[in-house]
């Protein structure tokens, strides 16, 4: 693949094309496609989902540089807490889906079109008899839901859960978020409104949340992360963007380095693929993730290699992002 020379005068000197099929249909894609980039520093992953355009996705690409080609903060931590994700899925699935890798949170989809709330309060349901009374339950719902849908659906799924940790991201505009954090007690997480934000503060400005999900990517790279942390003063919940194990272990040198790590993380989601780039999969284990950076096995690059025709448009995408950093 042709290397575009803002890259290459950066160090980068190998980049990949990968693909691979999701074990579940999770925001409406069946495939995890992108790239891996090669530097001074390492393997980075540079995974921008195609319905972000070429500005949004130069900030994927400046966190993949950052990545490839500058030491990670130092982590003040060896291992990182992973909630389970559970996509929108069937009660029966949903339950043998909460026992993987044992965690304590689980995150549960909700809201997605064509689902009633009845299917997602079933689906919590699910989530909470499986994992028992100890165990924690938040929900995502994508920004899905009106003020007025919001303020009726999440006392319905608060009950349904046994109790929500956190409601993500249920409304998209602040005005919303924040009205539906006074008028309920359950805790307020805004995702959307910091990654695809001109300016990911203002939710904390507006006091429109009361955490704040971080993913390394769409917010430029692990020290800009942790640098609006610091800015916003609110307690951080890192998640994934679906990455391979390359892409995954800059969210866990994120959550490795942040002063106070209070919420289990989102970056358990290598098992929503049928396979990783990285040799041992990228897997929790006792709801844990080790700290560290992963570089791809050579096998498993080959194996999920893209075709060739998803290898162009890579490239093509790869050089308009360069232009733009
Ligand atoms: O936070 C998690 O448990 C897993 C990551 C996750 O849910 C997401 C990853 C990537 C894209 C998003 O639609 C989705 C999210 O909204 O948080
Ligand atoms: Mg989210």
């Amino acid at each position: 693949m042709h290397i575009p020379s803002v890259l290459r005068e950066r160090g980068i000197d190998r980049v990949a094309a990968f693909s691979i099929p999701m074990t579940t249909r999770f925001r409406r894609i069946t495939e995890r496609d992108g790239l891996l980039l090669h530097g001074p520093a390492g393997w980075a992953e540079f995974s921008p989902f195609w319905d972000y355009g070429t500005a949004e996705s130069a900030a994927w690409l400046r966190a993949a540089l950052a990545d490839a080609t500058a030491a990670r903060p130092a982590p003040l931590r060896e291992e990182v807490e992973v909630n389970v994700t559970i996509p929108v899925v069937p009660p029966v699935l949903a339950h043998r889906l909460a026992a993987v890798g044992g965690a304590r949170t689980a995150k549960v989809k909700v809201a997605d079109p064509g689902v009633s709330l009845a299917e997602d309060a079933a689906r919590l349901e699910a989530v909470r008899d499986a994992m028992g009374p100890a165990a924690r339950l938040r929900i995502d719902a994508n920004a899905a839901w009106t003020r007025e849908e919001a303020l009726a659906a999440l006392p319905v799924l608060d009950r349904a859960a046994g109790g929500l940790e956190y409601a993500e991201q249920p409304c998209a505009e602040l005005e919303d978020l924040a009205a539906v954090r006074r008028a309920l007690e359950i805790p307020i997480a805004a995702d959307e409104s910091v990654r695809r934000a001109e300016d990911p503060l203002r939710v904390a400005r507006a006091e429109a949340a009361d955490l704040l999900v971080m993913k390394v990517q769409p917010l430029g790279g692990v020290q800009r992360c942790l640098d609006l942390a610091e800015q916003a003063g609110l307690p951080v919940v890192v998640s994934s963007a679906l990455e391979s194990g390359v892409g995954l272990s800059a969210g866990i040198a994120l959550a490795a380095a942040l002063p106070e790590l209070p919420y289990a993380c989102g970056l358990g989601t290598a098992t929503l693929l049928t396979g990783d780039l990285v040799e041992p999969p990228l897997y929790a284990s006792g709801g844990m993730l080790p700290v560290g950076r992963r570089d791809p096995a050579p096998e498993l690059l080959e194996r999920h290699a893209a075709g060739v025709e998803l290898t162009a448009r890579w490239e093509e995408r790869l050089a308009a992002c360069a232009a733009q950093s």
